[in-house]
């Protein structure tokens, strides 16, 4: 019943009338006891059309108003915006309450709330797995990871004073999930979800626990459960656009007929085939977040973390990184795709979709004012917006054995890549030969002694038409910023880098405008970053400016 809400009255003196009347509305459920003269309090979930005919009744028969208003704007209030909490922001009791007391601190949202494992309990979780696979059934009790997770939520539920029964189910589940995994002495894909699963499950529950002891209404729910379905890749699954109806409906639901603040696991769902857990890549909990967004239709997704927002650059790279106060929805997929940790590379996907926008705040530092992330932002002043390491990267450069002039070339070397279901990252071209990055998340995931194998098979296909020379252990160099203004922002890197006598081995400016990557070694690589960010952040912009012809950069779409 879509348009049902929640009513409850206390009736102080109620008419004949008045009973009459409420009794020819089409009620879902009679009031009880029923209503009568001097009836105290009662419960009814009207359709809309008998809620105004009630308020209507309610004044002939002076009801206690207040209390009647008091409840309809409660339920009346709608889900607002989604608030995704990473592992950082819930990694103690300590920080458990201050991110229920940061949530109530905005009494004007209905928030539906993200958390992330607490920590790092993925990987420890994921440690202890592999712990697992070799250290036989009777020693998983002492996997030291193990412990570690124990000892934490049972802590953190003693110090949030909140009922132990909460996780013991799962702990207990744990423990012998780990001592499947020794018996097995292997560790799928499939399993490695479910035992990452875990974390979120438990975090969601301690959390909804404590919200509901501080007195704020709180419902935990397993992604999984509530429409989250995706492919089966696990580890790095795809949300299947079926997820967005689904979801919906079960939290809108709830909500409908009995408002309290959703707790949703992060980063889990369901496979459609498999039906079983599933993960949605590292960092997945983003991309719950902005799902849960556009299902909803909400008015802003924040994604808060353990930083100040999106960076200029990673600050464990360089802490002189500042914030970056407004993004795009290409640069921030931009950047996360190239690897900027702060954000899941699919996140900003469904948030560009519906079009709404993400804030990424500080949980630590809630007054700072974060990244905002919208669909177009004035780059008219805008050169340069982040730079972003991804290291370890597996380069390929390809020659044709044939000669200039022949078709097919291009399309044969991608035809091997799509036959071996390896994507790529950065390409450049020439009519006989090119040079690309392949994907490491999409290699990472797979077995190490299979990644070797891999690669050596990519090789041997395309040396059937080329010669193939493989580049490993090389880092790609994303400058993200506007591409309207490449050649200001080219020459000053390329100044920097000859500088430096680092040589860049390819270069390429994709198709979104918003990005040029430059692929150099490994070990240039994190000098490199720091001198770019001191050539183009802590130089005054004017500097740059001077050499660029006016009106070169206009205005993003
Ligand atoms: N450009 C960047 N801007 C901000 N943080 C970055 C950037 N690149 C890397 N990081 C790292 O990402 C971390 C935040 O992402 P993550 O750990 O996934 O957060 P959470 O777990 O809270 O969701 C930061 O602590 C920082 O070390
Ligand atoms: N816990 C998962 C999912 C996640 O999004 O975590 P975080 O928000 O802490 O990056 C992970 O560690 O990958």
């Amino acid at each position: 019943m879509a348009n049902a809400l929640q009513f409850s009255a206390t009736v102080q003196a109620a008419s004949p009338v008045f009973s009459k009347r409420m009794h020819c509305q089409s009620l879902r459920h009679r009031p009880s006891p029923p209503l009568n003269y001097n009836l105290v309090a009662t419960s009814l979930v009207l359709s809309k059309r008998s809620r105004r005919a009630f308020k209507v009744s309610c004044e002939a028969a002076s009801v206690d108003l207040l209390e009647t208003n008091k409840i309809d704007n409660e339920a009346e209030k709608k889900i607002t915006c989604v608030m995704k909490f990473g592992g950082s922001s819930v990694a103690s009791a300590e920080r458990m309450r201050e991110v229920a007391e940061l949530i109530l601190s905005f009494p004007n949202e209905s928030p539906v709330i993200v958390l992330s494992a607490m920590g790092k309990t993925t990987n420890k979780l994921l440690l202890a797995g592999e712990k697992a696979v070799s250290c036989g059934v009777t020693n998983v009790d002492s996997i030291e990871e193990l412990s570690f997770i124990k000892e934490l939520h049972n802590r953190t539920v003693k110090e949030l004073e909140v009922d132990e029964s909460v996780i013991a189910k799962h702990l207990e589940e744990l423990e012998q999930l780990l001592k499947g995994i020794a018996m097995m002495k292997e560790l799928t894909p499939r399993t490695r979800d479910y035992l990452v699963s875990f974390g979120e499950c438990m975090s969601t529950r301690i959390f909804a626990a404590y919200m509901n002891k501080i007195g704020a209404k709180a419902r935990q729910y397993d992604a999984f459960e509530i429409g989250f379905i995706t492919t089966d890749d696990f580890t790095n699954a795809d949300i299947l656009e079926a997820t967005y109806p689904a979801v919906a409906k079960s939290l809108h639901g709830d909500w409908i007929s009995d408002p309290a603040i959703p707790i949703v696991t992060g980063f889990l769902g369901k496979g459609w085939r498999s039906c079983a857990i599933t993960t949605l890549g590292r960092g997945g909990s983003d991309l719950t977040a902005t799902t849960i967004g556009k299902a909803l239709g909400l008015s802003e997704i924040q994604v808060w973390k353990d930083v100040d927002g999106v960076l200029t650059c990673d600050p464990n790279i360089y802490p002189h990184a500042e914030p970056v106060p407004y993004l795009t929805f290409d640069e921030a997929a931009e950047l996360a795709y190239f690897g900027a940790q702060v954000l899941h590379p699919q996140s900003m996907r469904p948030a560009r979709e519906a079009d709404i926008p993400v804030r990424v705040k500080n949980s630590y530092n809630p007054n700072a004012p974060g990244t905002l992330i919208t669909r177009a932002r004035d780059m008219s002043k805008a050169v340069l917006t982040s730079i972003v390491l991804k290291r370890n990267v597996t380069m390929l450069d390809i020659a044709s054995t044939r000669m200039l002039g022949q078709f097919g070339f291009l399309a044969k070397v991608f035809s091997t890549f799509e036959d071996l279901g390896i994507s790529v990252d950065v390409v450049a071209t020439s009519e006989v030969s090119i040079s690309l990055t392949l994907d490491p998340s999409k290699l990472w995931s797979r077995e190490l002694i299979q990644q070797a194998s891999e690669l050596d098979h990519v090789v041997e296909e395309l040396e059937k038409i080329a010669v193939v020379n493989l580049l490993q252990r090389r880092s790609i160099i994303s400058l993200i910023g506007n591409v309207q203004r490449s050649s200001l922002i080219l020459e000053k890197a390329f100044h920097v880098l000859r500088t430096l006598g680092v040589n860049v081995q390819m270069i390429s400016q994709g198709a979104s405008k918003v990005n040029i990557s430059l692929i150099v070694n490994d070990d240039e690589a994190e000098q490199c970053v720091k001198s770019l960010h001191k050539a183009f952040f802590e130089t005054d912009i004017s500097e740059l400016e001077w050499e660029c012809v006016s009106g070169n950069g206009s205005a993003s779409t």
